[in-house]
């Protein structure tokens, strides 16, 4: 076994706009490194202002942008190598995304019942003997749901919070070892945020899944990463235990987006601070 899940060493994306005559370049994201390590689920909240690289990052852990420079290997393999529909599956048993909007993860005109079982059925040869729809079911019923009560539904006939819900059950089918969640609940009522969130906790808990947790809001971060990561354009300024970076930052950064969040019980720096933070 590896004693990394997650390897990105030195990771760099640069975009060229425009033409021959306007072209512009932009680094997305500039030298970052971020480790997670094998047999220790944890999460990860990377939270950074607008622009600042973390979608892109996102993308190129989850081998959807390929870097400019730098390396990335899951597992000990290199996704640089990753090639034909096996080695893509085999990926993706390993790491799942989850999007911001789960109405634009769903076709609105599929039920959404047969996205999950064309997914169990994708991943069926290396995930056990049980038929489809007990898998289905099965996945549904850790995140909340069932098929009883999702079976037959049309997506916007799902609540925004009910179909994010689905997408992280569709993601455990393939039962990974790593989620990454592109603002999850960004579009989500301010009412359910904090159960998909705390969904977030029982699949590190109880199913040992790492989940990199991409952020505007400081407020669900700090409740529930184990590390925060801090990006500005497109380079990591402070990383550490989460409840120490947020308490006490020490990047003028952290502390911008700390009290843009007015957070009371961040800003008051209560809660125990004892971790060990990072300023790049
Ligand atoms: N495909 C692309 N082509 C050109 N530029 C891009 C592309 N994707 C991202 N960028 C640029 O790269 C920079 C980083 O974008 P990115 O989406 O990664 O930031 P972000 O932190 O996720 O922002 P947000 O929080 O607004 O989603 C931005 O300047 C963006 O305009």
């Amino acid at each position: 076994m590896n004693d990394l899940l997650l390897d990105v060493r030195d990771v760099s994306k640069t975009f060229v706009r425009g033409g021959l005559f306007s072209r512009e370049e932009i680094v997305a994201v500039n030298k970052v490194s971020l480790q997670l390590a094998a047999g220790r689920p944890e999460i990860l909240a990377i939270i950074g202002e607008s622009g600042s690289g973390k979608t892109t990052l996102a993308r190129m852990i989850l081998n959807m942008v390929t870097p400019t420079s730098g390396r990335l290997l899951l597992d000990g393999t290199d996704l640089a190598a990753i090639s034909g529909s096996a080695g893509r599956i085999a990926f993706m048993h390993k790491v799942q995304p989850i999007f911001q909007n789960p109405f634009e993860s769903f076709n609105p005109l599929k039920r959404v019942e047969r996205y999950l079982l064309m997914t169990r059925r994708r991943f069926a040869a290396a995930a056990g003997g049980s038929t489809a729809a007990t898998a289905v079911d099965a996945a549904l019923h850790k995140v909340g749901l069932s098929l009883k009560e999702v079976g037959g539904r049309y997506p916007h006939e799902l609540s925004g919070g009910q179909l994010q819900r689905v997408a992280i059950a569709r993601a455990l089918l393939a039962e990974p070892k790593l989620i990454v969640a592109d603002e999850p609940v960004s579009m989500i009522d301010a009412s359910l945020r904090i159960s998909i969130v705390n969904l977030f906790r029982t699949l590190r808990d109880e199913l040992g899944i790492s989940i990199i947790y991409i952020t505007h809001d400081l407020a669900t971060a700090y409740y529930i990463s184990d590390r925060i990561l801090i990006m500005q354009k497109g380079s990591v300024v402070e990383s550490g235990d989460a409840r120490a970076v947020l308490t006490a930052p020490r990047h003028p950064c952290t502390r911008q987006l700390r009290e843009a969040a007015l957070l009371p019980q961040i800003a008051g720096g209560g809660a125990n601070a004892s971790g060990t933070t990072q300023v790049i």
